[in-house]
């Protein structure tokens, strides 16, 4: 996908995969991960998600990245935070109390610029990205965050019959992605009721990497 697609996306506010409550698969499954309090989440391509909400009330501390700074105000106008920006080489920061999202291209986002991250929640995020472009995010999330743990959401459909995004993510392809990594258990797996996009039968996962 190229950035000035999800630049439109924002920007005609055709944002579909926006939802106004938190993800109930956050929800249900995010102790998993046997955070504390005080923890650090990363959400990459992050939008403007709620679930970001519901962390901070749980008493996590966030960090995320995004491409769109129109997301990234909408965000904080919604979270009713005003927020500190600052610049670090290509990225934009906004920092509030226990929130720092970056404004970019995640690919610019160092471990270093990122900070400590003690679990990642990876939601609409590898299926927002084509094929060509999975093993790169993959494998830098997991640089960017020493392997941090995370909670995984994807879907498994025929991509014969619909055009991602979200893209299908096969389990081999999980293994091929995460095996030399992580410890891999599918935490739930069930049909998305009425198909995706009510379009085309298919399955959500969530993934615990350990
Ligand atoms: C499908 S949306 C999901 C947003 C969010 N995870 C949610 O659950 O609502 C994917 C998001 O990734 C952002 N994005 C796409 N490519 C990106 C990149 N290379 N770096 C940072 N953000 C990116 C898009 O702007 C978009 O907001």
């Amino acid at each position: 996908m190229k950035k000035r697609f999800w630049h439109q996306r924002w920007e005609t506010n055709h944002i579909a995969f926006h939802k106004s409550n938190a993800n109930l698969l956050l929800v249900t499954h995010f102790n998993k991960l046997s955070l504390a309090k005080g923890q650090r989440v990363f959400v990459p391509l992050c939008g403007k998600t709620v679930d970001i909400s519901w962390l901070l009330e749980k008493g996590y501390h966030v960090a995320g990245i995004e491409l769109s700074q129109l997301a990234v105000k909408q965000l904080f106008e919604e979270l009713k935070m005003k927020p500190a920006i600052s610049t670090v080489g290509d990225i934009e920061r906004y920092s509030a109390k226990h929130i720092d999202i970056f404004v970019g291209d995640i690919f610019d986002l160092t471990g270093k610029i990122l900070g400590r991250v003690d679990a990642i929640y990876n939601r609409a995020a590898l299926v927002a990205l084509p094929k060509k472009m999975q093993n790169r995010y993959t494998a830098h999330l997991i640089n960017i965050t020493n392997n941090a743990p995370q909670l995984l959401i994807c879907y498994e459909y025929d991509q014969q019959l619909m055009e991602g995004p979200p893209f299908s993510i096969s389990s081999d392809e999980i293994d091929q992605h995460y095996a030399d990594s992580y410890e891999i258990t599918l935490l739930v797996r069930s049909n998305v009721p009425g198909g995706l996009k009510g379009k085309c039968a298919a399955e959500e996962q969530v993934w615990l990497l350990k």
